[in-house]
């Protein structure tokens, strides 16, 4: 009686074994056809961190995890750690035996992947296919001619120090301040940047912002996180992309075209003679007034502004919101930079773009905190063409053949003490955050990225650099001093598509002549 239930069994663990076999020499051949092809370049292969299926699985399911746990940042670092003394700057890794993923944190190779190469490499058709009903075809989402032209379009808007620019910071930023508590009450200041950021960028883009500070349930701003996250879970697992739920990520982009589209229509309705004299007054041409001077096509304008809006967002609110968890550790590093606005500007004075300029320990303070925490702490390429990069001074080329992808871990180079210079009275260990190390070093070229390099460099580095300038010079003009309300160490990276604290930045904030109240201390508002 039993043997017709055992058949079924036998023939499925039979078929199994046989599939898994199968695959395993399919990756098998891959990888030795590959080997081939790399040999036959004069080249040689990354150290290989797993190379069949059973490693490159378990590798996956470990990428998932610490994605999920807010470690895939240090996780791709460990993995280079891992490896012996002297290789430590580069791997790969493959689930199918072609198609390999390099892991680089080396300079040289960087350089070559972002510049002296540049042609050779891309976001690639996998990356603007999973990211394409986000961004379209916009900058962000597209290589080669249709990223030329995106660029050209969207340059002319980041080519000058624009007045209107510091008014709407201005404007963002005197909202985000009073947002802040009376002393000692406990404040969740990264929740405040991020709304900041967002109106910010969405009046800079549009003329118009989401009013997010006013509203903090605002539903851009909740459909901005759903859909940034879901399109991170896309990306990283996308061998399994098309088994992810996307019902939240469609709704949500939905909700953020329902925002831009009206804005979209008023642009296009605008005769181009307009347009022309509008593009005169530095106080009213926006953004997407300049884009509808290329185009008319709402479709081509959503893209870029979509593109953009993601670009501009979660960069700075993140880097602000590292700022001041840094800042709250030092003590007599807010005093300092605090000093140096108030020499300048009082505590009342409005910066201007020559005032930022001049304030050098605020620029030191952000290019520190650039270091420690780069905004896009993994950037991601695919190789076009196949084509060779650096290998180990004094060993043969890397190869990457078409349809290779690189992860360029950015924040894994900005911790590579071999990189630095020897611990000194005047340069302090690179772990640690210390403005006062930009007084007397400049970083060796291709060795301090955060805002990427080569002709893909961001588009928006200046305009990024005075929004957070004039945000901390407005701070620290109104508080004396400021307090972490959390657990200080325990804070870890939460690698969104943007690196962001994943602890939040609870604080507190003193105004002169304020002090603490125990009271206060529970409760955020
Ligand atoms: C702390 C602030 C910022 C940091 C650290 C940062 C960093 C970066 C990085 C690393 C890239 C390269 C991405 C890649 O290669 O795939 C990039 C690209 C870009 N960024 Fe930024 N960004 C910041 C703020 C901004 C802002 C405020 C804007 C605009 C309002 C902006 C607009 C762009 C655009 C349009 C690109 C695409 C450039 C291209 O592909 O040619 N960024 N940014």
């Amino acid at each position: 009686m039993w043997f017709p239930s055992l058949y079924p069994s036998s023939y499925t663990l039979i078929a199994g074994i046989s599939l898994v076999f199968i695959l395993t020499l399919l990756v098998k051949l891959r990888h030795t056809a590959s080997d081939v092809k790399i040999k036959r370049l004069g080249g040689v292969r990354a150290p290989v961190l797993a190379g069949n299926l059973l490693s490159a699985s378990k590798l996956y399911y470990e990428i998932g995890k610490n994605q999920y746990n807010n470690q895939l940042v240090d996780w791709c670092t460990k993995q280079l750690d891992n490896l012996p003394a002297g290789k430590r700057t580069f791997a790969e890794f493959s689930l199918t035996g072609s198609k390999r993923v390099l892991i680089t944190r080396d300079p040289e190779q960087i350089k070559a992947i972002l510049a002296t190469n540049f042609s050779s490499f891309g976001h690639g058709p996998m990356w603007h296919k999973l990211w394409r009903p986000f961004l379209g075809d916009g900058i962000f989402g597209v290589d080669g001619q249709l990223w030329h032209d995106s660029r050209s379009m969207i340059r002319p808007m980041f080519a000058r120090d624009r007045l209107r620019n510091l008014a709407i910071f201005d404007d963002c930023t005197g909202k985000l301040l009073r947002k802040i508590p009376s002393a000692g009450a406990t404040v969740e200041l990264k929740d405040l940047f991020y709304r900041w950021a967002l109106d910010t960028t969405t009046e800079f883009l549009l003329g118009e912002n989401v009013n997010s500070l006013d509203f903090p349930d605002n539903d851009v701003c909740n459909a901005m996180h759903v859909a940034q996250r879901i399109q991170m879970y896309i990306f990283v697992l996308n061998p399994i992309a098309p088994l992810i739920p996307k019902r939240d990520y469609h709704r949500a982009i939905g909700r953020i075209e329902d925002f831009i589209e009206p804005a979209i229509a008023r642009a296009v309705a605008i005769p181009q003679a307009q347009l022309e004299e509008l593009s005169k007054s530095d106080m009213e041409f926006s953004f997407l007034h300049s884009i509808a001077r290329y185009t008319t096509d709402p479709k081509v304008i959503r893209d870029q502004i979509m593109s953009v809006l993601l670009a501009g967002r979660d960069t700075t609110a993140a880097t602000l919101s590292w700022a001041m968890y840094e800042l709250s550790h030092y003590p007599e590093v807010w005093a300092k930079l605090r000093s140096e606005v108030l020499a300048a500007l009082g505590d009342q004075g409005t910066p201007t773009y020559e005032t930022l300029k001049d304030l050098k320990y605020v620029k030191n303070t952000l290019n520190e905190t650039l270091r420690l925490h780069p905004a896009a702490p993994l950037n991601m390429r695919q190789a076009l063409e196949t084509t060779t990069i650096p290998g180990r001074p004094g060993e043969a080329d890397v190869v990457l053949l078409k349809g290779d992808s690189v992860t360029i871990n950015t924040l894994g180079m900005h911790m590579c003490a071999e990189l630095y210079p020897p611990t000194s009275e005047t340069f302090a260990d690179p772990r640690i955050f210390s403005p006062e190390r930009w007084e007397s070093w400049t970083p060796k070229p291709w060795t301090y990225l955060p805002f990427s390099g080569g002709p893909r460099i961001c588009a928006g580095q200046n305009f990024a650099l005075t929004e957070m300038a004039f945000c901390l010079v407005r701070l620290a003009q109104r508080f004396e001093s400021i307090e972490y309300r959390g657990d200080w160490a325990a804070q870890r990276l939460q690698a969104d598509i943007i690196g962001t604290p994943a602890l939040g930045i609870p604080m507190a904030l003193y105004e002169p002549g304020e002090k603490a109240d125990a009271a206060f201390k529970t409760g955020v508002h």
